[in-house]
């Protein structure tokens, strides 16, 4: 049994699949595959670990027949057409939890940063304007005893409203898909509705999966029912908002600042004006880039290749439906 991988990933998940007795090949160079050539590839491989939101649609599953998994080194599985996978009786993994403290720390970083404006002072050093100390500008807001909005209360969600909770007693309210009766009783969390969210919230944090429900969810009316000193996190997916519509709200004042680890498309344009913005902090999709969250998205990734070349369910499945 053989293994493509897109990129490197951390050695122990590699490790754990040489030792079981399988081949591994790894796409080391820095242009990534192009898509017809990775399924090219893909043709002649047992199991592909996508390290790199490669799409993943109908069309490359029937071409790569020999794929008996589809392990994804992320939680978000929207890179994937989950249909047609199950469809196929192709079983997808994805690496849930181990990243979910290190993406919501990120999400917490921009919330502050945001809050201080704190990239934009720091680029006043770099350019040389830093004239001294200045009574009355750059003046940040307060996030003490403020209510955070949470949307998508799933791991990353929980994650970083405790801390948000622990750090400042914030208000936790929150929409989802369905009630989550853990952060009720553990964080006093609120349910509330979309619009409510939108109305009452102080710091909106997104933490929801991408898909043709969500996607670009937070647009300009979004933005339009939202608090004149509202911060707007996202380290979901670039795709739950409007870039323009974004732009527009922060260049109007309609909403106080934006904290993005994520954006559409990615990488974001170096010149992209959001970069330049005093309100806003952009950083290039790191939620999960800590050691320790990266060698568990490793290792939960090769569990579920050796998991499917054992004939057994995997570990972290997106599909169970496959096995039905
Ligand atoms: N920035 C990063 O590096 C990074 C790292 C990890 C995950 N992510 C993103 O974060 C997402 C969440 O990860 P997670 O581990 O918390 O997943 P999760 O499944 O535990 O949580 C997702 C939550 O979103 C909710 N949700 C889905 N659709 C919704 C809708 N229409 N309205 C309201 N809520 C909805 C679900 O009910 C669930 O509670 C991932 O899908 C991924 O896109 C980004
Ligand atoms: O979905 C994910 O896991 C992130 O985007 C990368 O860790």
């Amino acid at each position: 049994m053989n293994v493509f991988i897109t990129k490197p990933i951390p050695d122990v998940g590699i490790k754990l699949m040489e030792d079981a007795g399988y081949l591994v090949a790894i796409h080391n160079e820095t242009e990534p595959l192009p898509q017809d050539k990775l399924i090219e590839k893909c043709q002649q491989y047992d199991a592909l670990i996508s390290a790199g939101f490669n799409k993943i649609d109908a069309h490359f599953l029937q071409k790569c027949k020999h794929l008996k998994v589809v392990s994804l080194f992320s939680v978000g599985y929207d890179s994937v057409d989950i249909d047609a996978a199950t469809r196929l009786k192709i079983p997808v993994g994805n690496t849930p939890d181990v990243l979910s403290r290190a993406t919501a720390d990120v999400a917490f970083l921009l919330m502050l940063a945001v809050s201080r404006k704190a990239f934009f002072n720091y680029k006043k050093i770099l350019d040389g304007k830093w004239d001294g100390f200045e009574p009355v500008a750059n003046l940040g807001q307060e996030l003490y005893g403020k209510t955070l909005g949470v949307f998508g209360l799933g791991n990353i969600g929980f994650e970083m409203a405790k801390k948000c909770k622990a750090a400042f007693d914030m208000k936790i309210i929150y929409h989802n898909r369905k009630p989550n009766g853990h952060a009720e009783a553990a964080l006093d969390a609120k349910y509330v509705s979309f619009e409510e969210l939108l109305q009452q919230s102080d710091v909106l944090t997104l933490h929801a999966n991408f898909t043709e429900e969500t996607k670009g969810i937070f647009n300009k009316d979004a933005f339009s029912k939202m608090k004149r000193n509202a911060i707007f996190i996202n380290t979901g997916r670039g795709g739950l908002h409007n870039e323009v519509d974004l732009k527009e709200a922060l260049h109007a004042g309609i909403i106080w600042g934006a904290g993005l680890d994520v954006t559409n498309p990615e990488p974001m344009d170096k010149n992209n004006p959001l970069l330049f913005m005093p309100n806003v902090c952009v950083l290039p999709h790191i939620g999960s880039a800590t050691l320790e969250a990266r060698d568990g998205m490793a290792m939960l990734a090769a569990k579920n290749v050796i998991a499917a070349f054992k004939g057994e369910r995997l570990p972290t499945i997106v599909n169970p439906e496959v096995y039905d």
